[in-house]
């Protein structure tokens, strides 16, 4: 028996589309001392008459993917976020319209949603610059129990939160690598992990109410990191453990790990915008690396038995 081949066909390109992913785009309003946020992951997907690109090289129809992202962040400050929709509307228009050979465009938006923190106010002490993500963090422990002595660490993590404004940073060591720009008025936002371990060691003392104190110990992190004025993630960190050992007596030690979620505002003097944080500055939320801050915050007196390690409880 013969075995058919079937003749040789070439390749041809088929669907395609490109354009830049996760522009990480976050953009603060100032009315007065109260500012709003919007918080968006943007992805531009552009296609059209591109078959040239793929085929023979000539880039003569491709608008670079650096340009999308350069246009979503220059298009939140110049236009505005009203809406994610609105957003997403405007810059697929701009591709189509302004760039002969691309015919579609697809925006996809995620918008991260984020809650005021509640301080003491209404009134002049009133914090309206911080924020804290929304989504539940999730709340922990771990009970050790020897037969004789308990042990019990409690904490959180996933707790994302956010100043807009009181956080500086100057003043540090420079070295021939330093080319880190000193800070007036940045963003200050981290992702809270923190473990703290409880005075409770047996049946002779009373039990605290586990309940309370951890909703107790949750409103000092944050009213601490709210009202702190801070000149370095570190100092917050400090001010946010002491505020739980000074207002807890239960509390004998407290461990944070805080990855300093930078924040860069936009050089957008290239396209002729100012982008400073006077007001309804764009800023790019960087993934990574990211600067990472731990420290323990003890009640005087009392033994270090947290592990450095948070993610070994
Ligand atoms: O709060 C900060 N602490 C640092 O140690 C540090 N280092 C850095 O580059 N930026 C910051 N910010």
């Amino acid at each position: 028996m013969t075995v058919q081949h079937r003749p040789a066909r070439p390749a041809i390109l088929g669907q395609n589309q490109y354009g830049k992913a996760e522009n990480r785009v976050v953009k603060i309003t100032r009315d007065g001392g109260t500012h709003h946020i919007r918080d968006l992951n943007v992805s531009v997907a552009l296609s059209g008459d591109l078959e040239e690109v793929h085929l023979s090289g000539s880039n003569a129809n491709c608008l670079p993917t650096d340009t999308t992202k350069n246009t979503v962040f220059a298009f939140a400050k110049e236009h505005g976020i009203a809406s994610a929709e609105q957003f997403g509307i405007h810059l697929a228009r701009h591709f189509v319209t302004s760039q002969e050979p691309i015919t579609r465009a697809r925006i996809r938006i995620e918008e991260y949603a984020w809650e005021r923190i509640a301080t003491a106010g209404p009134g002049a002490d009133e914090v309206r610059h911080s924020f804290a993500r929304k989504g539940q963090e999730t709340r922990l422990t771990q009970i050790t129990y020897d037969g004789e002595t308990w042990e019990v660490v409690s904490g959180l993590k996933d707790l994302v939160v956010l100043n807009s404004t009181n956080s500086e940073f100057w003043g540090y060591i420079k070295d021939r690598y330093t080319t880190l720009q000193e800070a007036y008025d940045r963003i200050l936002a981290t992702e809270v992990s923190s473990r703290w371990r409880f005075d409770w060691t047996g049946d002779a003392q009373p039990m605290p109410d586990w309940e309370r104190s951890y909703e107790q110990v949750r409103t000092h992190l944050l009213q601490a990191f709210a009202e702190t004025y801070s000149l370095s993630l570190q100092q917050t960190l400090y001010q946010m453990g002491s505020r739980v050992i000074e207002h807890r007596p239960e509390v004998e030690e407290i461990r944070f790990s805080m990855p300093n979620k930078h924040h860069f505002l936009v050089d957008l003097k290239p396209f002729g915008l100012e982008n400073d944080t006077a007001d309804g500055a764009v800023y790019h939320a960087a993934d990574r690396p990211y600067g990472l801050i731990e420290a323990t915050v003890l009640r005087d007196g009392a033994e270090a038995r947290i592990p450095l390690d948070l993610t070994t409880i």
